[in-house]
């Protein structure tokens, strides 16, 4: 059966209106590309036909080239021949014009062939962008070469670096469409655009030779330099974001068809590697997890969540007021005294304005957002909410106690979720008579930065509460997956051995910072210690305390480090003393006296250096 497809259409007006049909995000699969080349063949050699449309069924023009298809290509298939011998052969060098019209989504390859049309008009809220690196890939029907001659390099890069989308006025403002308008007018405003050229009334241009926006080649280098330098910074340990800089440079100095087949030839390697294939990986997988046998597929309709209550206005109860506000939730912050809900609301609008810092934010939007935020210091507004998340210290009779209180106050449909990191969900809800409607939502700091959301479910939690929390998850653009209610759940089950592995090394002669060092040049953003600062010891010892119930056969024993700082009162990143010292600014440094606290916890340890495992480990190294 074929994938996807195209439809032309010709008007009484002499413009062939193609609309790309392959749901759900209308990707350019073979079938659609073949079709595509035929329905073009079709409209330029007819008489009738003067101009081409080109636009995406049900409001989405076009997601990219279909994810699913990488790696079967023919092998036999010449470089460039979708984007050198059809796009910019056939399309733009043609003699008869091609507008596109674009809303919803314009993406990758979906983007490429826009920029191949002589014009562009989008909706406002359309999103045009090309996401490719973060599949492990570069654009590979010449957006390399396009976008910076329609945009500029700077913007660009950004673009490309960045994989980010822009929305439709945006991209008119940095000139990558032309004109926006209406859902309802577009095809319309698209045909008159395109008959305009025609008639000369409008220019008609073919970006890939355009000059215009590019800068002198010295002010090209200077930026590139500059680019690769950050990008290797940024991820020292991939090749394709330098290859994507390598080639739109070729383009630049060398010219755009010599950038083309670079291109061209460069985007079959990248796709090769590894480090693609586990990207690709990693985007099904990210979609997966909110597809649950048993959960998602008997018919469940997710409930409509208008206001949700937090109880507990810290790190992470601000964070989450943080992301559901970002997102237009209506949203209460419960603190137990006037002096604690000043801090969690003054930290809920420090996380907004940081934002506006970023440019993510306007200053109008920050306001209209941080309105959506009341404080209470009793459960009275409770009465309506439709979701509650208790946010407070991880201590059991606390978290007993608020969940009976919360059952005298909130309608019986209320989600009750935890954001407990290690308590078990049966006890948290002991005391209640509704433990179907208690569901863990465990959240990541900063939780309105990190994308990942724990939905812990235990035997009693109806299946209603999930299908809930995870359209709430998509709501406010989380990674949900839906872990079992056992020590550690998902991620800290996995995470903890890590944090057992660090001490370990610890123990037996290697330097905290030189690990944390290994493993940030490996590439993640932080080493353990760091990351145990910035989390707090408080919220590691009690994650300790569990697994050495739980599983202490699996447990390494000694780790007495954390406890020794602790009894110092360096708790991390919020005392300004951990493994790391912090100045006013959060700045981390190495401290000399850490040294005095590893001797004693090696010496009340008993830990002997065995030279042989230390030997080994310095090795791995
Ligand atoms: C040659 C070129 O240079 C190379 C390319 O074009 S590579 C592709 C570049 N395009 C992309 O990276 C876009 C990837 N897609 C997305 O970012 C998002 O899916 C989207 C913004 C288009 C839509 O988001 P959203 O509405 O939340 O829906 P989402 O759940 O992500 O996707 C819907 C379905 O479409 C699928 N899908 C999305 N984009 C796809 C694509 N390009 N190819 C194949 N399938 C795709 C998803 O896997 C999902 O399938 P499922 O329902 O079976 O799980």
């Amino acid at each position: 059966m074929a994938k996807g497809t195209t439809a032309m259409e010709v008007r009484a007006d002499g413009v062939a209106v193609i609309t790309i049909s392959n749901p759900p995000v209308n990707a350019l699969s073979f079938d659609v590309i073949a079709s595509l080349q035929r329905n073009y063949a079709e409209a330029l050699s007819r008489n009738d036909v003067k101009a081409i449309v080109l636009t995406g069924a049900k409001g989405r023009f076009c997601g990219g080239f279909d994810i699913t298809a990488f790696g079967k290509k023919p092998k036999n298939e010449k470089p460039g021949s979708m984007s050198i011998d059809f796009l910019s052969d056939i399309v733009e060098d043609a003699r008869k014009p091609s507008v596109a019209a674009i809303d919803g989504i314009a993406l990758g390859g979906g983007l490429e062939v826009a920029m191949v049309c002589h014009a562009r008009i989008s909706t406002p809220s359309a999103q045009l962008g090309l996401p490719e690196l973060q599949l492990g890939i570069i654009p590979g029907l010449g957006g390399t070469q396009r976008l910076p001659r329609l945009v500029g390099l700077q913007k660009a890069l950004e673009m490309m670096l960045t994989s980010k989308a822009i929305k439709g006025r945006e991209a008119h403002e940095v000139g990558l469409v032309d004109a926006v308008t209406s859902a309802n007018e577009l095809v319309n405003t698209a045909c008159s655009w395109a008959l305009e050229i025609v008639e000369n009334k409008k220019p008609w241009f073919k970006s890939l030779y355009r000059t215009d926006r590019l800068p002198d080649l010295v002010e090209v280098k200077d930026v590139l330099k500059f680019a690769r330098v950050q990008t290797k910074k940024k991820a020292p340990n991939v090749q394709h974001p330098i290859v994507c800089i390598d080639v739109i440079e070729e383009g630049i100095v060398c010219g755009p068809r010599v950038g083309l087949m670079k291109e061209a030839l460069s985007a079959k390697m990248v796709e090769q590697s590894q480090t693609s294939k586990s990207l690709r990986h990693f985007f099904f997988a990210q979609r997966a997890t909110s597809k649950i046998p048993n959960i998602t597929n008997i018919g469940l309709t997710p409930r409509k969540i208008k206001k949700a209550a937090i109880v507990g206005g810290g790190l992470m109860g601000s964070g989450i007021a943080t992301v559901l506000i970002l997102n237009n939730f209506k949203v209460i912050l419960k603190e137990i005294n006037e002096q604690f809900l000043s801090a969690g609301i003054n930290r809920v609008r420090g996380n907004l304005q940081s934002f506006v810092r970023k440019g993510q934010l306007t200053k109008e939007d920050c306001e209209r957002k941080f309105s959506l935020l009341s404080g209470v210091l009793d459960y009275e507004q409770f009465r309506d909410a439709d979701l509650v998340v208790e946010a407070v210290i991880e201590d059991i009779l606390l978290k007993q106690k608020i969940f009976s209180d919360l059952e005298k106050y909130c309608h019986h449909n209320c989600i009750f979720a935890t954001n407990t990191s290690t308590i078990d969900l049966n006890l948290i809800g002991q005391k209640t008579g509704s433990q179907d409607r208690i569901v863990g939502a465990h959240f990541f700091s900063p939780a309105h930065v990190m994308p990942l959301l724990e939905i812990v479910r235990t035997h009693q939690t109806s299946l209603q509460a999930i299908v809930d929390l995870l359209d709430m998850a998509k709501k406010i653009h989380k990674t949900p997956i839906v872990a079992g209610n056992c020590t550690g759940f998902a991620v800290n089950r996995m995470f903890f051995p890590y944090g057992q592995a660090a001490s370990f090394l610890v123990d037996y002669g290697l330097d905290v910072y030189r690990i944390d060092n290994v493993i940030t040049q490996f590439g993640m953003p932080m080493g353990p210690f760091r990351l145990a600062d910035l989390v707090g010891f408080g919220v590691a010892t009690a994650t300790r305390k569990q697994y050495f119930q739980s599983y202490p056969e699996r447990c390494y024993k000694s780790m007495l480090l954390l406890q020794i700082l602790l009894e110092d009162n360096r708790t991390g990143e919020s005392s300004r003393k951990g493994f790391y010292v912090y100045d006013d600014k959060r700045k981390a440094s190495q401290d000399p006296d850490l040294r005095k606290y590893i001797e004693k916890s090696r010496n009340m340890g008993g830990v002997t250096q065995d030279p042989k495992v230390l030997c080994y480990i310095l090795l791995c190294f």
